[in-house]
């Protein structure tokens, strides 16, 4: 199964290799202003899920939400012990 990590360095694979196809390519070369509105965007739609929907439905949204994150870190060059030092 896929893992915060492991999927932060499948992104980070991708934007140094630039795979033809790859939505993350698309979403970083998209630049931090569209990177930021689809992470507010899908926090939003993990509220909505959280106070009226499934489980599943939650879970499916913050594995989205995450993924946002993950792309904006890559975009500007943070790494994951640059977030982890805060926690
Ligand atoms: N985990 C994700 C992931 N989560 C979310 N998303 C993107 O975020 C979007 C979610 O937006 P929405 O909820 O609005 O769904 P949507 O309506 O289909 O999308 P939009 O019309 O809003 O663009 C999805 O359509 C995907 O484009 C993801 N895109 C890719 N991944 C993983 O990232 C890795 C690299 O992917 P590629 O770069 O595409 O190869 C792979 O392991 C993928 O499984």
């Amino acid at each position: 199964m896929k893992t915060f990590e492991s999927l932060f360095a499948e992104l980070s694979e991708r934007a140094v290799t630039r795979p033809a196809g790859s939505g993350t390519v698309a979403a970083l070369d998209a630049g931090v202003h569209a990177q930021g509105k689809k992470v507010i965007e899908e926090a939003g739609e993990v509220w909505i899920a959280a106070e009226y929907q499934s489980d599943e439905e939650l879970a499916e949204e913050i594995s989205q939400l995450l993924y946002w994150v993950q792309v904006l870190m890559v975009g500007r060059g943070l790494k994951l012990e640059d977030v982890y030092k805060h926690l």
